[in-house]
């Protein structure tokens, strides 16, 4: 997987990233585009195996140009609930990079359940992988390098915007995602931090999607989305590249919604209200 961009090449030469979740999916393709344009990346997620092979396949991509310098992919295992699995991504990126100007939070996922049916357990894996999770990156790229030095984090969020049926510890998680991207981003800009969300539709057809929803819960959605078609991510990584770069200098606190208008016409999982709720 080589994501062209349509971003300057070198644009983001000597620059140095964490994308959590950068071994699949939206992850994947974010990582791609960043080493297109120059950035050294670093990859980290729970599985160790699949962040190997994606740094292998994606070594090999070279900014265009005879000049550019040839970036860096780095892979550790992190499981981003534990907080010192955090503490030691963001030291062993600043050991390997000097340096860390970009964050990107897009670890997490959650599993379809009505709400009746969660466990304790489960609820609180879903909100400690999704919201705790990417407080914790967030806090300890502050305190260990961006206080001092800067930098731009963008983080992933859902198309939660009238709630999510199916996967409402997952809405709520986003939900609190979005807030606190927010509250960073008037806590941090003294610091000369940026700090902003995406909210990809349910509709980005990642091979993570195809593989863990067993039905066809992506080409359901179609006709529930105007563009009528499903995203891809490389749309979402071109957003996430819009944010991080300089066209995005007084962009802050902010939400995208790459979702081809879904959220403004429906919501987001094709759940009926089949009638009066029975206990
Ligand atoms: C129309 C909507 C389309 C989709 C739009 C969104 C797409 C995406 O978000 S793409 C991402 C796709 N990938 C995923 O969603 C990842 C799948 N889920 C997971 O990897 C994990 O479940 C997790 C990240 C959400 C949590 O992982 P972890 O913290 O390791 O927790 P465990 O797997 O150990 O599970 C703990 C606990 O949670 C309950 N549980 C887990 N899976 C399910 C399930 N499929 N159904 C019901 N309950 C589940 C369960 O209680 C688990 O405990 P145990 O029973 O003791 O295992
Ligand atoms: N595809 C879509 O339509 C949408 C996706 N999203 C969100 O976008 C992000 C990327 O999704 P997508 O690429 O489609 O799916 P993937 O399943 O490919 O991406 C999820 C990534 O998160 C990582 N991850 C999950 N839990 C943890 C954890 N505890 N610690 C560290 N890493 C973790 C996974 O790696 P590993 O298993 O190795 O830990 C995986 O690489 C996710 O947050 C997803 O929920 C949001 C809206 C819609």
């Amino acid at each position: 997987m080589i994501v062209k961009s349509i971003f300057r090449s070198g644009l983001f030469a000597g620059k140095s990233a964490i994308v959590t979740g950068g071994g699949s999916g939206i992850g994947k393709a974010i990582t791609s585009e960043l080493l297109y344009l120059g950035c050294n990346v670093m990859i980290a997620s729970r599985k160790l195996d699949r962040l190997e092979n994606a740094a292998n396949e994606l070594k090999t991509i070279t900014p265009p140009g005879d000049d550019q310098p040839k970036p860096k992919i780095e892979f550790m295992e992190c499981n981003i609930k534990k907080e010192e699995q955090v503490h030691s991504l963001i030291s062993n990126t600043l050991d390997k990079f000097g340096k860390l100007d970009f964050l990107v939070n897009n670890g997490g996922g959650q599993f379809y359940s009505p709400a009746k049916d969660f466990s304790l357990k489960g609820w609180n894996a879903v909100i400690e992988t999704n919201l705790t999770g990417t407080f914790l990156c967030c806090q300890q790229a502050f305190n260990q390098y961006m206080s001092e030095h800067g930098g731009v984090i963008v983080n992933m969020v859902a198309n939660m915007w009238n709630g999510w049926p199916g996967m409402s510890h997952s809405g709520a998680a986003r939900a609190g995602v979005e807030n606190i991207t927010k509250s960073l981003a008037i806590e941090w800009a003294p610091a000369g931090i940026r700090i902003n969300a995406v909210a990809p539709g349910s509709t980005i057809a990642s091979q993570s999607v195809k593989d863990y929803y067993k039905f066809d819960i992506m080409g359901q959605q179609i006709p529930r989305v105007p563009a009528k078609r499903l995203g891809t991510v490389e749309e979402v990584s071109a957003a996430i590249c819009f944010l991080l770069s300089p066209a995005a200098a007084f962009i802050s606190g902010e939400t995208i919604k790459i979702d081809g208008a879904q959220s403004l016409y429906t919501t987001s999982i094709p759940w009926e209200v089949s009638g009066r709720y029975q206990n």
